[in-house]
């Protein structure tokens, strides 16, 4: 909707547009902060964020630090909006950096939902247990926090998105070096006066977006007669030039204002011309101006802030400081408004497999980036021939303790399973060597390895040492790299320790590759399982020639498990040369026995094994075999 004053001059409704951000989601441009400038504020606070989203606001930022979650949760109760219509941010308190699970359970207690869109680390600095702020290299450190905040984003539910506050471009650094998901939002001040620019040139080349909080400078200089001039000439306030400013240079605004009109006049905006951005971007250039309006640069905190020095924290400045060491790039192209997203409602975040292969790829450039694993010295190992035998995965799937009996049951591919993003933690003190060892002996056909740390907690080492562990077994079992594959690196990474298979997920591969990277595993002797998931991925299993089909009853786009996905897919490999393996969900003979009366080769079983207190007794009872 645009809307118009008298001259006319043309306003942009800004309540439904949004930036997206780096996962997806879309954050709304304008939302109302709570922040009341004291802890608390219960009614009014309420009042505000009801009326608010009554305007049209479909952005709620507030804080455990804030002492309002429930006058916030509140509002969101008694409104009619939609809980799915609106982003809630909350932030992480400095006292709780040790404990960011129970954390972000009491926010959510306290606001009276099941999940925040958007969860920050308010500040890089943790409180001690004895109320002591605590020095950047002391525990927990904003990186150990971090990662307990990436450990929410991985077991999906409670947020959405994870982001950061307060951050700098000296500790954005620090963190992203050992980050494995990049923060989606850093939420700094940012008006006229601390424009952030060079912090927005970091940011953007990270793909972070940054959310400005008092972003009118509480009105310390909006009527300074620069602003002031520009409002005129558009016919709004100073507020809505500041504002707009800030949403036309790319970045989202949190303003608070109790009054209803001033609610509406920061959810409709400006278009300002080119000239009017420069001014407002040079403003801080006057002398005197640049500063916080927050005190937080200010010489009576002699350097420092909430107990780090302004070095510590990357802060170049204080109160009046030349602003030439800091602005070295005033000019930004505008924000164009027109692509905006207006798409705030039906948001499409990455599905699990997209995070995981997002993950992996940035691990795959990282390993081939590391001395002595380089593309080069693993392809130099392989022709060194320093790979380990194999065994050819067909015929050993063929074979299982029931195949020369009258009654000929299924094979086992049973699998190593310490994690997973469904369930979380399975069985973390697993030693994969001994229940490979007790798979081996109890006639697996196949051992399954997961290698993915990051959401299965398992790594090429537990691989290796599983081959290892049953090298000497008689008709030892095949070993299954199961992986989120996409890059001939890691077949070959398999190969080197120690598998003879690898997965290939039709999910994750377009045709092409999928093609080459099942030629090259077939190249280094390793059969690949194929992973499906429905008709038309199994056509394009079949299509490269795949010998060893497995069809996942799990989902992997929204968990959702279903053993009837392998029976529904059945006859598109009757009559073929092809071992048809059911994967996931398996968790007792009743499922395996309806398998084998519809032709099922063999079963690959996770968790159930995983969970068993007799792993042997319950391989044997699973799949009806006899006694070894
Ligand atoms: O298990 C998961 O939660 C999962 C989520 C996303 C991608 C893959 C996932 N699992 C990998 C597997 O394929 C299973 O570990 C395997 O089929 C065994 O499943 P189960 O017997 O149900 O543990």
């Amino acid at each position: 909707m645009t809307l118009y004053t008298s001259d006319p001059e043309p306003l942009i409704d800004m309540a439904l547009k949004s930036f997206q951000l780096n996962n997806g989601l879309f954050i709304p441009a304008v939302g109302i902060g709570c922040w009341m400038g004291s802890v608390g504020d219960g009614d009014h606070v309420s009042q505000m964020v009801k009326k608010a989203l009554d305007v049209g606001y479909r952005h709620v930022d507030t804080a455990a630090n804030y002492g309002n979650e429930r006058s916030v949760g509140v509002a969101l109760k008694e409104t009619n909006v939609p809980r799915e219509e609106i982003f809630l941010t909350t932030k992480l308190d400095q006292n709780d950096h040790g404990r960011v699970q129970d954390a972000l359970e009491t926010s959510l207690k306290k606001l009276g939902v099941d999940y925040v869109d958007l969860y920050l680390m308010h500040w890089p600095m943790a409180f001690g247990e004895d109320g002591r702020v605590l020095q950047p290299e002391e525990s927990p450190t904003f990186v150990e926090t971090w990662k307990q905040m990436e450990l929410l984003y991985f077991y999906p539910g409670m947020t959405k998105s994870i982001g950061v506050s307060n951050f700098s471009i000296k500790t954005l650094t620090k963190l992203l070096e050992r980050a494995s998901i990049v923060p989606a939002v850093n939420q700094v001040e940012m008006h006229p006066c601390l424009p952030q620019h060079d912090l927005i040139e970091f940011c953007q080349s990270f793909n972070i977006h940054l959310t400005a909080y008092s972003p009118i400078g509480k009105h310390k200089f909006a009527y300074d007669p620069a602003i002031v001039e520009i409002a005129k000439s558009h016919g709004v306030t100073s507020a809505q030039v500041l504002l707009s400013w800030g949403i036309q240079r790319g970045t989202s605004a949190i303003p608070k204002t109790l009054n209803e009109e001033r609610l509406k006049e920061n959810i409709t905006l400006v278009d300002l011309g080119p000239n009017e951005m420069s001014v407002l971007n040079g403003f801080h250039q006057k002398p005197g101006m640049h500063r916080s309006v927050c005190g937080f640069h200010s010489s009576e905190l002699g350097g420092s802030c909430f107990g780090w020095t302004y070095d510590q924290l990357g802060w170049r400045m204080v109160e009046g400081d030349s602003p030439h060491t800091i602005s070295r790039k005033p000019e930004f192209q505008p924000y164009p408004f027109a692509s905006m997203s207006v798409n705030v409602a039906t948001p499409k975040p990455p599905t699990i497999l997209e995070k995981i292969y997002a993950q992996r790829q940035k691990d795959v450039e990282q390993a081939k980036a590391t001395p002595g694993t380089s593309p080069d010295d693993l392809k130099t190992y392989l022709e060194m021939q320093l790979a380990p035998p194999l065994i050819p995965l067909v015929p050993r799937l063929k074979s299982n303790p029931s195949t020369s009996t009258s009654n000929p049951s299924l094979s086992l591919m049973a699998e190593i399973k310490r994690a997973s993003p469904s369930k979380g933690p399975i069985a973390m003190t697993v030693n994969p060597a001994k229940q490979a060892l007790t798979y081996a002996k109890s006639g697996a056909s196949v051992i399954s390895v997961l290698t993915e740390p990051t959401w299965f907690k398992g790594s090429l080492l537990d691989m290796r040492l599983v081959r290892q562990a049953v090298d000497s077994v008689p008709n030892r079992p095949a070993i299954l790299r199961k992986e989120f594959i996409f890059d001939e690196y890691q077949i070959a990474e398999a190969r080197l320790h120690g598998a003879d298979t690898v997965l290939l997920i039709v999910a994750m591969l377009n045709q092409d590759l999928l093609r080459r990277l099942y030629t090259y595993s077939v190249s280094l002797g390793m059969e690949p399982l194929v992973e499906v998931n429905n008709a038309s991925e199994m056509e394009r299993a079949l299509e490269v020639g795949a010998k060893v089909i497995g069809v996942n009853n799990r989902n992997l786009h929204d968990f959702n498990v279903d053993l009837g996905t392998t029976s529904r897919l059945v006859d598109m490999v009757q009559g073929r040369e092809v071992v048809f393996c059911a994967l996931s969900g398996i968790s007792g003979p009743k499922d395996v026995r309806v398998y084998k009366e519809q032709g099922v080769n063999a079963v690959l079983v996770g968790e159930a094994l995983m969970r068993a207190e007799d792993t042997s007794k319950f391989i044997r009872e699973l799949l009806e075999w006899p006694e070894i």
